[in-house]
């Protein structure tokens, strides 16, 4: 009983502030997981008398990234360094009026759209006690069962896509259900999830990790389990809000992916750069955040090949089934490298524009990729790219990501003549390349609450612009959707997002 209140059963649509306390202390599991009675007993009252008013439409942002060092040995238990992008999801949150009872997910980007009638919904099977799980839990396996449970829902899904499209969709539309109906309860309000991304979409950048991040915070917030983000929020009750993220992000990762090592959702949901390491996949995994990232100079180029992350993690996988002690050594080398750039980047005086310090990180760069090189997760494609660099003599590249297609990062060497640089552009232009500017580093996942962006124009005066549906759907391509609602907005950043401040 007092767990359905802790999930925000009827409770849901009261007024939300900027941030809300669930209890005073920063420690919302006390009251949450129902070990405050008293508290709750009040709250449940209060719940029956208020009227609901509904909850104002919200965002959720969250961030791409590049590994930097031990993409596919992180799955097998070693280290990886990865960071954060520029390049972001954003994901738009409508409340239903009280009477419709359906919610529908809306991904424009992959043209799928589809809509549930929330009582329809197996909650009976997801609430069984033997199945129940808690916004505070940390879940390690998809349970076959409940998947089994939500097959149906899925029968008629994009039934008019090829069969690629509709189980690209089929499994969208699994993973949010999975976790709506592990999070949520049946008087779950009606609303619309529309989601759109700058992130090219499996191209290694971890685009997958930001739609898993921001519909986990979505729901969380929904279910008014965070009291955040807010300026004053205390680091430690920060990071236990952004472990709570990330833990169901990561469900969200299982269910598309199999199995992830859940690097690109921790550094999704935490953003800046991280030294992430899984060693046991029934515990939480070691996130060891690197704030001092140096701001290296990379390219980041993208092949425009498609590749399957979850096909290139299970080819690893055979190969080592295989040769068991080769793939063994050739992980622990890349651990080792992954060990190596970290103690390099940690140096008291390591510099981004000293030759010596990236020669030598550029060196681990190469030594890593050649380790990939040999799992049989690199793409001609991803040679090409090297080839052209390593011909114009202009730095050291790795492919980041699963591979098999996706993208590569390339450390440039300092002084490289712009002519150089120019050819190389050009060259990889004309060969289908495209390239991208980002910065390392930024932001993790973040809330515009309520959806109304202030730009220092005079619609401010009133209160900001409105984000809607349609103007959210309206926003042309990438630079539409970041000059509409991007964090940054064109430069700087952009008054009304919030971010969990877990530094320090
Ligand atoms: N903009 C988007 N809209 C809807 N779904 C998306 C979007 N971007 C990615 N996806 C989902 O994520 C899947 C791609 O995930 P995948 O892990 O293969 O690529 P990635 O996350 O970009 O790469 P990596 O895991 O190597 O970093 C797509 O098949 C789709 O289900
Ligand atoms: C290939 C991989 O190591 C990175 C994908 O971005 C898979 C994973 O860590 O889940």
């Amino acid at each position: 009983m007092t767990q359905r209140v802790s999930n925000g059963v009827g409770g849901l649509a009261h007024e939300q502030p900027d941030h809300v306390h669930l209890n005073g202390n920063g420690n919302s599991n006390s009251v949450a997981n129902g070990t405050n009675g008293g508290v709750l007993t009040v709250r449940r009252k209060m719940d029956r008398k208020k009227s609901s008013p509904m909850m104002p439409a919200f965002m959720v942002s969250a961030p791409g990234k590049v590994i930097v060092f031990g993409e596919h040995a992180v799955v097998h238990g070693k280290a990886a360094i990865a960071a954060a992008i520029s390049l972001r999801s954003y994901l738009l949150v409508t409340t239903l009026s009280k009477s419709k009872r359906t919610v529908t997910l809306r991904f424009p980007d992959i043209d799928f759209n589809h809509t549930w009638n929330i009582d329809d919904l197996p909650w009976s099977t997801f609430s069984h006690p033997s199945k129940k799980k808690y916004y505070y839990d940390l879940v390690t396996t998809v349970d076959p069962e409940l998947v089994a449970a939500i097959q149906p829902f899925l029968a008629d899904v994009s039934p008019h896509k090829d069969s690629h499209e509709r189980k690209v969709h089929q499994n969208s539309a699994g993973s949010f259900l999975y976790m709506f109906l592990s999070l949520g309860s049946q008087s779950f309000p009606g609303c619309q999830y529309t989601l759109r991304s700058t992130i090219p979409i499996g191209a290694g950048l971890g685009s997958s990790a930001t739609i898993a991040v921001c519909l986990s915070a979505a729901l969380l917030l929904q279910l008014r389990t965070l009291s955040g983000p807010h300026p004053d929020q205390p680091p430690d009750e920060a990071r236990l809000q952004i472990e709570r993220i990330n833990r169901w992000a990561f469900v969200y990762e299982m269910f598309i992916h199999g199995n992830p090592s859940g690097v690109d959702n921790t550094v999704s949901t935490q953003g800046k750069a991280v030294m992430f390491q899984r060693k046991d996949y029934g515990m939480p995994p070691s996130v060891r955040p690197l704030w001092d990232f140096p701001e290296l100079p990379l390219l980041l180029v993208n092949t425009k090949t498609a590749k399957s992350t979850q096909h290139e993690v299970a080819k690893v996988a055979r190969l080592k089934n295989t040769h068991p002690k080769l793939v063994g050594s050739i992980l622990d080398a890349i651990d080792k490298v992954t060990e190596s750039s970290h103690e390099l980047i940690e140096e008291q005086d390591f510099d981004t524009e000293n030759e010596e310090c990236l020669r030598r990180v550029g060196e681990l760069m190469t030594i890593n990729h050649g380790l990939l090189v040999s799992l049989g997760v690199s793409h001609p494609r991803l040679e090409r790219v090297r080839e052209l660099v390593d011909h114009e003599g202009i730095g050291w590249t790795k492919l980041t990501g699963a591979g098999g297609g996706g993208c590569s990062i390339t450390l440039l060497r300092p002084d490289v003549p712009r002519k150089k640089l120019d050819r190389l552009e050009e060259q990889l232009e004309e060969e289908g390349y495209q390239k991208f500017e980002t910065t390392l580093g930024g932001d993790g996942v973040g809330v515009l609450w309520p959806a109304v962006i202030r730009n220092g124009m005079d619609e401010d005066e009133e209160g900001g612009m409105e984000i809607d549906l349609e103007n959210f759907l309206k926003a042309e391509g990438n630079e539409g959707v970041e000059k509409l609602v991007g964090v940054h907005g064109g430069g700087g950043e952009r008054e009304g997002w919030k971010f969990w401040r877990v530094e320090s």
